[in-house]
Parts: structure tokens; sequence; C-alpha cells
């Protein structure tokens, strides 16, 4: 894991968009898309470039369940808002928060993953570790899935919805194993908020505990951040 440490935001994001233009310009075709605040300022840089993704797909990491696509917290309503309808892709691809059957859309969902293997994938990283909607203590082995979604994760996202209330309990989510087969991946840790989970993750063993600690084993994994090590804190 290589970490890149950032004095502005401005400075992160510019060098985030820089790693995403190359993929693509080396080849990449398939994208894992993360959604979460920290990838507001990102996609709103992107949608500033000439990027063209239109001979691309995109794969999101999670969705909702029970929240339609028009609803405006869904990860489909997100996407479409920060970044495909002013950037699209040939296809783009989600977990479907409304399927009838979890079983059946899992399986849907883990199939393309697997018809298409991801060249590049984007990360935010929650306050508990997880990534995409794996919480503590997901196998490592885990494929795309229904999880239930800890209460500190409802919390950390009800200040999109009007009320704790409205977050939704449960989500689909890629697994970490779908996520580690993609070639690369680019995990942005931004703010504060982030300090502790950062300090664990690079701190940590490999552990289910911290499900971010799977990408110690990955071969091309950076990290962006924009806080410092404790040390040159003051
Ligand atoms: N499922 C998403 C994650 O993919 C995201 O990384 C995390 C952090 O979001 P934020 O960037 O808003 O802190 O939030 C949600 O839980």
């Amino acid at each position: 894991m290589r970490i890149e440490r950032f004095s502005s935001k401005e400075e992160l994001y510019t060098r985030a968009v820089a790693i995403i233009m190359e993929a693509k310009n080396n080849g990449a075709i398939t994208f894992g898309l993360a959604t979460g605040g920290t990838m507001e300022p990102l996609y709103a840089k992107i949608c500033k470039t000439d990027i063209d993704f239109s001979h691309c797909m995109s794969f999101n990491l999670d969705e909702y369940v029970g929240l339609e696509a028009t609803h405006k917290q869904s990860y489909a309503y997100y996407m479409n808002k920060h970044l495909l309808n002013q950037k699209p892709f040939l296809a783009s691809y989600l977990p479907d928060g409304l399927a009838v059957d979890p079983l059946v859309e899992t399986a849907r969902y883990e199939g393309l993953l697997q018809q298409y293997p991801l060249d590049f994938q984007l990360l935010g990283i929650g306050q508990n570790g997880h990534i995409g909607f794996n919480e503590p203590g997901t196998s490592f082995a885990s494929l795309t899935h229904l999880v239930t979604l800890e209460e500190s994760t409802r919390q950390a996202n009800a200040r999109f919805f009007s009320s704790i209330d409205e977050v939704p309990t449960q989500a689909y989510t890629m697994g970490i194993q779908s996520i580690m087969r993609a070639k690369c991946i680019l995990l942005l840790a931004v703010g504060e908020a982030k300090c502790e989970v950062l300090e664990r993750l690079l701190a940590s063993d490999y552990t289910e505990d911290v499900p971010a600690t799977a990408l110690s084993k990955h071969p091309n994994v950076m990290v962006l951040t924009d806080l410092q090590e404790e040390e040159n804190k003051l």
C-alpha cells in the first residue's frame, strides 16, 4: 500500500484525477466507483476535464436496499447527479436497491463483476474501517452480498437524510474479494473524521475487524490523504 499525503484537499483531488486519467490512458476500461462526501469534489473535478468515459463501463460498490434509483439518497441518483449525467459511460451498473430477491440480485451483480473484471477501483473508507459497505467482521472471501448496516454507519450517513429513521438498515455491497480482484485500487481518506481510522488501517495487521486491512495484501493500492502523520502534527 503506497500512501501519499497532501497539505491541501485541492492538491489531493488534483492528484486523484491525474491517477484516474493515467489509468484510463493506460487502457483501463472497467471502473469501480464509490459514493460518499469524499468523492463529491473528485467527481466535480473530473467533470471539468475533457476525460471521455464513453467507451468505459462503471460498476458501483454498493446501494441501499429499499431506495429506488430516483430517490435522492440512492447511490444511483448520486452517481447520475455527480458524474454520469456529465460524463456518461458506455454502461453503468449498480446493485438494484429494489430487487425482489436478494440472492438473485447479489448473484446477478457478482456475475457482472466476474464477466467484466475491474481495471480500476475507487474507494472511500468508513469511520469503522469499512470499504463499500463491508462492515467489520465481513469475511475477506466475501462476494457481493446483502448487509445489515452498523448503527454507526447509519449515523455517519444520516447527514445526507432528513433523519436517522430514513437511513436504510440494509444495503447491497461488492464483497471484499470482489474489490480485491480489481487490478488497481485508489483509496481516498479525506478530512479529520478519517484520522483515527486511517491510523488504525496503517497500524493494524491484516484483520477482518478492520475491513480495509484486506488491501494490505493487494499488489497495487494507492492511498491519498490530507491527514498528516502523528509526529508531524501541531
Ligand atoms: N458506502 C459508502 C462508502 O463507500 C464510503 O466510503 C463511506 C464514506 O463516506 P464519506 O466519504 O461520506 O465519508 O460511506 C458509505 O458508507
